[in-house]
């Protein structure tokens, strides 16, 4: 017996009677010329009966005929046959341009497995809804004012200076950064400075956003643009942005096809919604980042070199932590404050093994990370001190750490380690002073210099 699949009409009867989708053909007069056997099944009739037959006559609440007529193709409509709800697709045949039949599927069986697709897809797109809503609420408005960063250091200075210098007029900006380094931040200060602050502030993430919804959150869609998109359309960023700041957070991630549309909008400065063929003006000013090396982008075609050269007419370089370390006990103390106030417990203290440990670590997160370092200290130590253990284990590898309830030594060696924590702690929060330290121990100018020496607690870390 030959089993072989052949080209044939056969072959395709049964290749058609394979399938869960049920399929009927007619001819230009409306006759059935096919049925597969699933659907015939189902009619309760042998199929070889209905060929020839005029399909009203064969199946219920048929439009067939009626595509036969109009010439034009029908996608998903809804039909009962045998009191149940079926989701049909009907298509024209056309041989040179001359209707001469139609070919008919009925891909849900029962409105019932369609309504479970149905309602798994309206609740993701409620929950995309919200998450939008939620998004945009969180990327509006700037928050940071300059003077709100924290941070002294010679490296973080220049960085200021130079913002304060860019705010003023219209230039681009690129904010460049390790990640972590504070580029969102210097974006609000850079707005809050300038002309437009009283506009608004406006984020997108483009490496957070699917590449298909990247350009109609740009620039907005029309109504009717695709299928759900809202009535009445919606803005895009750029429009929301107008009279104020767009910050594009990781530049480097947007996809080639975005970056020459971006690049069309800023030299026309004017932009069209997805589905729109109107031009609208726009009046933005553009602040990037990115941690990515844009020009090894560039060299390898990933960015395009016109695109860098408009986005990067000023560009502002943030130094990774490592390179400041200086900036790291304020950060630590306004960190530890922040989370007192939001938890109504008194702020606790480094302990200077502690403090030493972070002033030492290579911070390859920067600032997100030591933040993270804090936070996650601050819950695990209970009392007024966080000490070297509470820290993270990517700070305390490879370090040899004494649990405290063993720490062992004389009472002379551990009433000198009291007393220099207690040195340290009083020297941290009179911010530095000596001399206020002194009076606050009730001891003397001399005596306090003396053990400060004796603690090596001279360093500039306890100056702020
Ligand atoms: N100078 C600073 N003062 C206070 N907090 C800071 C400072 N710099 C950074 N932070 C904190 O560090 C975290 C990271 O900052 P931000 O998101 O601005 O970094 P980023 O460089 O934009 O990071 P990414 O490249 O990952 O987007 C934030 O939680 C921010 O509050």
């Amino acid at each position: 017996m030959d089993i072989s699949l052949n080209r044939d009409l056969d072959s395709l009867n049964l290749a058609l009677d394979a399938l869960d989708e049920w399929v009927v053909v007619v001819d230009h007069e409306a006759n059935i010329q096919f049925i597969n056997q699933p659907y015939a099944q189902f009619l309760g009739i042998k199929r070889e009966d209905a060929y020839g037959h005029k399909v009203v006559d064969v199946i219920e609440n048929t439009r067939m005929h009626s595509v036969l007529k109009s010439g034009k193709k029908e996608l998903s409509k809804l039909q009962k046959i045998r009191g149940r709800h079926m989701i049909a697709n009907r298509y024209p045949i056309r041989r040179g341009g001359e209707v001469i039949g139609a070919i008919g599927f009925v891909v849900y069986h029962d409105t019932h497995q369609w309504q479970q697709i149905n309602t798994q897809i309206k609740a993701l797109v409620s929950d995309l809804d919200y998450y939008r809503r939620a998004l945009d609420k969180e990327q509006t408005g700037a928050h940071y004012h300059i003077n709100d960063l924290i941070g002294r250091s010679p490296a973080i200075q220049n960085v200021n200076e130079k913002i304060k210098k860019v705010a003023g007029g219209d230039a681009s900006v690129l904010i460049r950064g390790e990640s972590g380094t504070g580029k969102e931040l210097y974006a609000h200060a850079l707005h809050l400075l300038s002309e437009r602050s009283k506009g608004p502030f406006i984020k997108i993430n483009c490496a957070a956003i699917p590449e298909h919804l990247l350009e109609s959150e740009l620039f907005g869609y029309a109504e009717g643009a695709f299928t759900g998109a809202k009535r009445g359309g919606k803005q895009g960023k750029f429009q929301l942005a107008n009279k104020g700041t767009l910050f594009l957070d990781e530049i480097g991630d947007m996809p080639l096809s975005m970056q020459a549309k971006l690049l069309r909008v800023l030299q026309d400065r004017e932009i069209e919604a997805v589905g729109s063929n109107r031009l609208v003006k726009i009046d933005v000013r553009l602040v990037t980042a990115t941690h990515q090396p844009l020009e090894k982008l560039v060299e390898v075609n990933e960015f395009r070199e016109d695109l860098y050269y408009r986005i990067n007419v000023v560009s502002v370089e943030l130094p990774p932590l490592r390179d400041r370390r200086e900036d790291i006990p304020a950060l630590a103390e306004h960190f530890l404050t922040r989370l007192a106030g939001r938890t109504g417990r008194r702020a606790p203290k480094l302990t200077v093994d502690a403090l030493t440990r972070m002033l030492e670590y290579a911070w390859p997160g920067n600032v997100r990370e030591m933040e993270n370092a804090i936070e996650s200290a601050f819950y695990l130590s209970q009392g007024y001190k966080i000490s070297l253990q509470a820290l993270p284990a990517a700070l305390t590898d490879g370090i040899e750490l004494i649990d405290q309830h063993l720490e062992q030594g004389t009472l002379k060696e551990r009433l000198a380690l009291a007393e220099k924590e207690i040195l340290e702690q009083t020297l941290v929060a009179c911010k530095g002073n000596r001399q206020r330290a002194a009076k606050v121990l009730g001891i003397g100018k001399t005596t306090i210099y003396d053990k400060l020496v004796r603690y090596q607690l001279t360093g500039e870390s306890f100056d702020h």
